[in-house]
């Protein structure tokens, strides 16, 4: 070929490449659509959104584009409506929950959605048959168990835990996280045995399913690499495969101590009862599916649990006001007992440090995304099918008009008339139940009132038992750090390890406690 037409060749398909590269461009970036970071064509904001700490820069963006409640980003082509004021979430999540209640793919799991039938991951299914029918049955198996107040589940496994921190205090975080986990086994399957496989079981499916997590979930095309060069598949798939062989194992197990007349009360043993009466007619499948929502009952109250009470110990070390506050609260209306969930109403000062935590420091601060299962408008911005639908919890929380000083920990705006979200009574309020932490609408989560139960019963132990100190290094005498801002970047947060105290409150409070630790007195 004439170089001369080679050359008229090359600019040609230049011309076209560039006159579509700035096509792509004007249409991401219509000046009627969604205001947002400039959106560059095929990455979208991929080349500056960190997988560490994400929701920082979504915040940041949301003070600089979200100002009417919401913006638009996009990654390697995957559209995203971020959600920055709680209004716009209720007229997209809730009033409109019959279309934009799916959930996206996760790219490093199998099947996440179930849409070709696997059945596993109640949290993350599509908006479809399994998702409805296992709602159902998780929504009445926690109703039951709060009704009857888990059958003191949770207050003898938080004793057990005052007596472990008496005896090793600086194992706190792994202690923490072992009650949750006991507390979650024994209300699925009554026994705590197992609690440290299924925490690990736990954070491996965190882990996979987090923008943080493998690089999948983030570069999803290397997802599709045949299987011998992607070591993420393989990963994921022998991941998968022990989980599911754990979780049908402890099915299988409880069923024979059914059997053998010594399965205690547990939802698998509801479970398992009810298949017995109404054999075939359950909705449930069969034993593959009912492992699997069981156990994925059981995991998913380990690390939404973990996060808040690392952070209440956060609070009460960097607040001690706050601390004496909650201890005589505890001590005058418990009359020198450790307090049980039928305190609950008498204990507001503990409920608003609890919830302002929750609202200091969220767990989930990029929420969960949605997605959209239809074209639609919304104050006159079209959002086409298949458009993640991001709750930014932490744009919501921090809110000044609604929480004055909102980077501060204020528990007394859930306490004192004059504040946006003082509410009476306060035998009731502040409650946990409908904190836009929890999401929205046909995906609200589940977990509602077991987490305030939960984090009730063990931050009023706390409380009861120990006054919570920062630690002294021994060899230059001062304070270790206890730090407000580092943390995982999961979907689910906690702090990352750090030294604090658990001094007794006194020598009767350390007796008492540490015979609790083999259930002498349950
Ligand atoms: C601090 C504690 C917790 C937080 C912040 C939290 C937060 C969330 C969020 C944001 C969602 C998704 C909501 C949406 O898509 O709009 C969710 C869903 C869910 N949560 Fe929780 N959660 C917590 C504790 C729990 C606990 C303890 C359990 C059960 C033992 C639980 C069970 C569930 C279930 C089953 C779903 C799936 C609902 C569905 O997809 O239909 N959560 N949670």
């Amino acid at each position: 070929m004439q170089p001369v037409i080679l050359g008229l060749l090359v600019i040609f398909i230049l011309g076209i490449a560039i006159g579509h590269f700035i096509k792509t461009f004007r249409e991401l970036n219509d000046p009627n659509g969604p205001p947002g970071p400039t959106l560059i064509p095929y990455l979208g904001r991929i080349h500056d959104l960190p997988i560490q700490y994400m929701w920082i820069k979504f915040k940041e963006w949301a003070d600089k584009y979200g100002s009417g409640g919401l913006y638009r980003t996009q990654m390697l082509g995957t559209k995203f409506l971020i959600i920055t004021d709680e209004k716009i979430a209720e007229d997209l999540l809730v009033r409109r929950a019959k279309y934009n209640s799916d959930r996206p793919q996760v790219q490093s799991l199998f099947d996440s959605k179930s849409s070709s039938g696997s059945m596993e991951y109640l949290p993350l299914m599509g908006r479809n048959e399994y998702w409805s029918r296992q709602r159902k049955l998780a929504h009445a198996y926690l109703t039951e168990a709060t009704n009857a107040h888990y059958h003191g589940v949770m207050y003898f496994e938080a004793k057990r835990w005052l007596a472990r921190l008496i005896q090793s205090p600086d194992d706190f975080q792994t202690s923490l996280e072992d009650m949750s986990s006991k507390i979650m086994c024994q209300l699925t399957w009554d026994d705590t045995s197992m609690s440290r496989e299924l925490t690990t079981s736990a954070w491996g499916l965190l882990k996979q399913m987090s923008p943080a997590g493998p690089i999948t979930n983030v570069l999803t095309p290397l997802w599709h690499l045949p299987l011998c060069l992607n070591p993420w598949k393989r990963a994921e798939k022998k991941r998968h495969d022990e989980q599911q062989a754990w979780w049908m194992q402890r099915l299988v197990e409880s069923k024979e101590r059914l059997r053998r007349g010594e399965l205690g009360h547990c939802w698998t043993r509801q479970f398992l009862e009810r298949q017995q009466r109404e054999g075939g007619k359950m909705c449930i499948s069969g034993d593959y599916e009912a492992s699997s929502v069981l156990g994925m009952l059981a995991l998913v109250g380990i690390f939404t649990i973990a996060g808040p009470l690392s952070y209440w110990l956060v609070a009460m070390v960097h607040h001690p006001e706050w601390q004496e506050a909650v201890q005589r609260e505890v001590d005058v209306q418990c009359e020198g007992r450790m307090p049980t969930l039928d305190d609950m109403p008498k204990l507001p000062v503990l409920r608003a440090c609890i919830k302002e935590t929750m609202r200091w420091k969220p767990n989930v601060p990029t929420g969960v995304a949605h997605e959209a299962e239809r074209d639609d408008v919304y104050n006159g911005y079209f959002i086409p099918k298949g458009t993640r639908l991001l709750p930014l919890d932490l744009a919501f929380l921090r809110n000044p008009k609604r929480y004055p000083d909102p980077d501060s920990f204020r528990p007394e705006r859930w306490l004192e008339p004059g504040w946006p979200t003082y509410q009476t009574p306060l035998t009731k309020y502040p409650t946990l139940k409908g904190m836009s932490s929890f999401g929205w609408g046909q995906r609200q989560c589940l977990g509602m009132a077991v987490t305030q139960d939960e984090l009730v019963v063990a931050c009023g132990a706390l409380a009861w038992c120990f006054n919570l100190k920062p630690k002294r290094d021994p060899v230059t005498g001062e304070h270790f750090p206890v730090p407000l801002d580092k943390s995982n970047s999961l979907l689910i947060i906690k702090p990352d390890p750090f030294r604090m105290e658990f001094e007794p409150r006194s020598e009767e409070r350390k007796r008492e406690a540490s015979r609790f630790l083999n259930g002498l007195n349950p």
